[in-house]
């Protein structure tokens, strides 16, 4: 045999023993279970780009409709199985958390800091989470009303005669202004608020940026505003040491965890960047799509004006602070709040990765397999809400199946922060539809982008007046 034949020989033995262990070791993997169906699609990129090139909840409900309820894909270099039922959502985020971690890429971790709780589970994770929970209590809440209050009448009265309002750009200042009182309480000095600002916003917009460290890219300067952040943390904990009197804010309660050992102030600063994290985006998406599903729908606008002017007029036409009480009151609003999380769904999917090979439904999750269960796919499923596309808060009068409504998520890692993004949407529409009225500008019926979470175009262009007797038809 000359040279090229032995050459060829060589290189089919060695294919076809590669060929044979694969197979084995896929055997092996799936025992007597399968893969869920769906396509891995090519090599390496698998269906990444069908993913960027789609709109992603189209991706997602079009593989629901060919594969079912659970299917597998491979997006962004990772094998993943996503979970489009109630009971599918249960089983990772409740009933078998254990078998699955969150996960994030490292740059984020990196960005945020590797102490963040959302990327912890078991004993620090529980420990830092209860820390936060007992910080969103009523009774805490009941004591940011005044405050929060005073967050929305200066947001929607700069809002005012602006000739480019951008509603998102508008709430983002909103829910940020909301997260440094949950975490400072009302009396952070000026020069913090604003060194906190300014470098939590070049944080922001490396977020989503290519992690690489060359200088002038986003995500270099994101990192070194979080170097500044954690310097101005350190600052703040320190004059509260030396002041040596106990806060009742999020920050105190970190730093004083007696809860086993204390948490190290890298902890604590991870948490408290985390935390601003967590709350801003996620609440400002929603309170957009607030603005936007008040303008579309004037019958729920007038029944919200009706709710929200009796409590006007009450407050002696808006003299009085709005109360803890009335916002538990705002029946019609709670229901509009939770009809808009739905049709929002502004976290369409919770990430997680299997820990061991699991077994659901006869199919193999493998091990280090990506699993998302896909919030958005159930809420907008016609089996749990009948004609899921069109806005009705009254839908909300009968309470959800079990695990149907998860704009919140479930378990272990469910959002500690739900009461307090509804009591800022509450005093919200309060203020929104007693005292101001809006024109939504430049923004088509249906256009959505992703930043990353969905809002509507162009980030919701609107103009906005004042109405002087709390009276005029807010919307219009
Ligand atoms: C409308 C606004 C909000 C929405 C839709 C939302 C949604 C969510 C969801 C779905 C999760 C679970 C993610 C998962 O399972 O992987 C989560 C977790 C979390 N949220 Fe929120 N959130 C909102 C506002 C807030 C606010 C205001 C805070 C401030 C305290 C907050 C703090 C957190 C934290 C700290 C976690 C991680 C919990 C853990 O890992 O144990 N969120 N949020």
């Amino acid at each position: 045999m000359d040279y090229f034949g032995l050459l060829c020989t060589f290189l089919l033995v060695a294919l076809a023993t590669i060929f044979i262990s694969w197979g084995k070791r896929k055997r092996k993997s799936q025992g007597k279970h399968k893969l869920p169906p769906g396509t891995m699609g090519w090599p390496y990129i698998g269906e990444t780009l069908q993913f960027y090139s789609e709109d992603p909840n189209a991706f997602f409900i079009s593989r629901q409709k060919r594969y079912g309820e659970i299917f597998k894909t491979h997006i962004l270099g990772c094998p993943c199985v996503m979970l489009a039922g109630p009971e599918a959502a249960r089983f990772v985020l409740v009933s078998r958390a254990e078998l699955f971690k969150p996960t994030y890429p490292k740059s984020k971790e990196r960005m945020i800091g590797p102490w963040g709780l959302f990327f912890h589970d078991g004993g620090y994770h529980l420990r830092v989470r209860k820390l936060i929970q007992a910080h969103m209590t009523p009774e805490t809440l009941r004591g940011l009303v005044a405050d929060i209050e005073r967050a929305v009448i200066s947001t929607l009265e700069a809002a005012v005669g602006k000739d480019q309002l951008v509603i998102f750009h508008a709430m983002k200042k909103l829910s940020f202004d909301v997260g440094i009182l949950a975490i400072f309480g009302g009396h952070l000095e000026e020069r913090y608020r604003v060194e906190l600002r300014k470098n939590y916003s070049i944080l922001d917009k490396g977020y989503n940026s290519f992690p690489t460290l060359i200088p002038g890219t986003l995500y270099h300067k994101a990192m070194h505003a979080r170097k500044r952040l954690r310097g101005i943390l350190n600052e703040i904990m320190n004059a509260r040491r030396q002041e040596g009197r106990p806060h009742n804010d999020l920050l105190g309660a970190l730093m004083d965890s007696k809860i086993d050992e204390p948490l190290t102030d890298d902890q604590i600063a991870d948490n408290i960047i985390g935390v601003l994290f967590a709350a801003q985006d996620t609440t400002a998406s929603v309170m957009t799509w607030i603005f936007k599903f008040l303008h579309d729908n004037p019958k729920h606008l007038e029944s919200l004006k009706a709710e929200q002017m009796a409590i006007f007029e009450a407050n002696e036409c808006g003299k009085q602070p709005l109360t803890w009480a009335q916002t538990r009151r705002m029946t019609t609003t709670h229901k509009f709040i939770l009809e808009s999380l739905r049709m929002a769904s502004v976290i369409s999917f919770a990430f997680r990765e299997a820990v061991a090979d699991v077994e659901y439904k006869g199919y193999l999750i493998p091990k280090g397999w990506k699993v998302m269960p896909l919030f958005r796919n159930i809420h907008q499923n016609a089996e749990f809400f009948q004609e899921p596309r069109s806005f009705d808060p009254w839908r909300f009068e009968v309470a959800p199946k079990p695990n149907t409504f998860l704009p919140f998520g479930n378990g272990v890692h469910s959002c500690p922060g739900n009461e307090l993004a509804k009591l800022e949407m509450f005093s919200l529409i309060h203020h929104l539809v007693t005292r101001y009225r809006w024109e939504i500008v430049g923004s088509k019926e249906g256009e959505v982008e992703y930043s990353p979470f969905p809002v509507p175009k162009n980030g919701l262009p609107a103009k906005m007046w004042r109405v002087s007797n709390g009276s005029g038809k807010a919307g219009e």
